[in-house]
């Protein structure tokens, strides 16, 4: 019996897209594993770089089979992201249109769980700004989590609804719309997703996108990029979108440079000739995903004169407490959010101004820890951040079974003689806290995202 049984009218739908080939498309869902790759942290350890790697994306790998990445401390280190190949296409997007040298302001409106910003916020540097949002509120921490892994002080994350960014005018130069589909792209990763799939539904997910996009428009810069993405085969969601853009906006279509090896197809629109890529499991190694990118030429005037807000500020004898911890302490601007210290590189003083004023910010830079008398008790994302001055603070390396213990909050075997905040490490990567005390050690590892499950049998199972 066949494995996967489409959705009537599905493979119909599909049957006259340039470039697609039903038999591998078919053959690929009923025969083939879903490939497992990962994408390292070019700010972290180089995790595992055996394996063969993902043509469009140079810290991208495949794993000959998939691990229990619950099961390896440095996964929960932030050494890498475990992400499908296809989507890391969006990085190859904007290596391409990132100008070399100039700052630039990035939006990724559709951000939950955190991928494409982590996939773009890797290409960034600390004068740039990523602003990674997500609508639905209870898909905000995950986000925050996985940035906060990820360790740069070069990020914002808010919690917003697309149309409360169109009054912020020509604030950013790239904005990344990984919008909301009917998700026929992951049919063969998740078979239930078949279940949701109608033409009808198709229908609905098009003019969701049309309306997330035509509130997003004003926010971009005149001479800036939009990359529309979605895990969609129907072009209703992707080059009729690119056609209805470009017909109701001023921008232009961008061709990106691809080998005709990598398997990617290239597509038009039908009235704009607007250019897209298609990955077809079967043609690539990887999931289905579309992608485009086009550049404003038109211009949506100047930010409102709106005051900005300013945050409460750390005092000289606060900053004084903390700043032998960080790495080039005097690169930091350092504010409060409620009782939490923060630190964001100084130059985004003013997006922050401005963002705090019209978004619902949920996390900006890295929380360095709450007062707690006269103590500062150092914040789990402060461990997991590349400003950290490891120089400075106590260390205790663990081996695999200890890191085990410590991710899941239990007491750790292990004799330590320093006492005092310790850095808890595996293979010199921070995993969090622990308080070393004369005859215990107490594990500050965050509750909310331990290690629950029981250890898998040797070998690896399945996350
Ligand atoms: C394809 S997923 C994003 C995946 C993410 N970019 C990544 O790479 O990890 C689309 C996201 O859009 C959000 N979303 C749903 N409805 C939305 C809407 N009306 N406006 C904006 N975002 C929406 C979903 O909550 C979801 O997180």
């Amino acid at each position: 019996m066949d494995k996967f049984k489409f959705p009537e009218k599905f493979l119909e739908s599909l049957a006259g897209e340039h470039g697609f080939n039903e038999e591998k498309f078919t053959n690929a869902h009923q025969n083939i594993d879903p490939p497992t790759s990962i994408r390292l942290n070019p700010f972290k350890k180089e995790a595992i770089k055996t394996g063969e790697q993902v043509p469009w994306c140079p810290e991208g790998y495949y794993l000959d089979a998939r691990p229990s990445f619950t099961f390896d401390p440095l996964f929960h280190a932030g050494c890498y992201y475990v992400q499908e190949a296809s989507s890391m296409f969006i990085g190859h997007i904007l290596k391409y249109i990132k100008p070399d040298g100039e700052p630039v302001r990035i939006l990724d409106l559709c951000a939950a769980p955190g991928g494409k910003s982590t996939l773009l916020n890797s290409a960034m540097n600390p004068d740039d700004l990523l602003v990674a949002n997500e609508i639905i509120k209870t898909r905000v921490p995950v986000l925050a989590d996985n940035l906060s892994r990820w360790g740069t002080a070069n990020t914002i994350v808010t919690n917003n609804d697309p149309r409360d960014f169109t009054r912020l005018k020509s604030f950013f130069d790239i904005i990344l719309v990984d919008a909301p589909c009917s998700g026929s792209g992951m049919f063969r990763k998740d078979p239930a997703a078949m279940d949701e799939w109608s033409e009808a539904n198709v229908e609905l997910c098009h003019q969701r996108q049309e309306r997330i996009l035509a509130d997003i428009y004003p926010c971009l810069k005149e001479g800036g990029h939009l990359i529309y993405s979605t895990c969609s085969y129907s072009h209703q969601e992707n080059e009729d979108i690119l056609d209805w853009l470009c017909n109701s906006f001023e921008l232009e279509t961008l061709q990106i440079p691809i080998y005709k090896e990598w398997g990617i197809v290239e597509t038009q629109s039908p009235q704009q000739q607007a250019w897209g890529y298609r990955f077809y499991p079967g043609q690539v190694k990887g999931e289905g995903l579309f992608a485009a990118c086009l550049k404003k030429t038109g211009d949506s005037g100047e930010l409102g004169g709106f005051k900005n807000k300013e945050q409460q500020k750390l005092v000289g004898k606060e900053i004084d407490l903390i700043k032998g911890y960080i790495n080039n302490p005097l690169d930091f601007y350092y504010f409060k959010a409620n009782d939490d210290w923060m630190a964001i590189y100084r130059q985004h003083i003013e997006s922050l101004n401005i963002l705090q004023r019209n978004l619902y910010i949920k996390k900006s830079g890295v929380r360095i820890g709450k007062l707690a008398g006269k103590d500062l008790i150092p914040d789990h994302e402060f461990a997991l951040s590349t400003i950290i001055n490891k120089d400075t603070v106590l260390q205790t390396e663990l081996d695999r079974d200890q890191a085990i213990q410590y991710l899941r909050r239990e007491n750790i075997d292990i004799t330590v003689t320093d006492k005092g905040w310790s850095l808890m490490n595996f293979e010199g990567q921070h995993l969090g806290w622990a308080k070393l005390l004369p005859n215990r050690i107490n594990n500050y590892y965050p509750k909310e995202i331990r290690i629950f499950a029981p250890q898998p049998p040797k070998g690896g199972v399945l996350d």
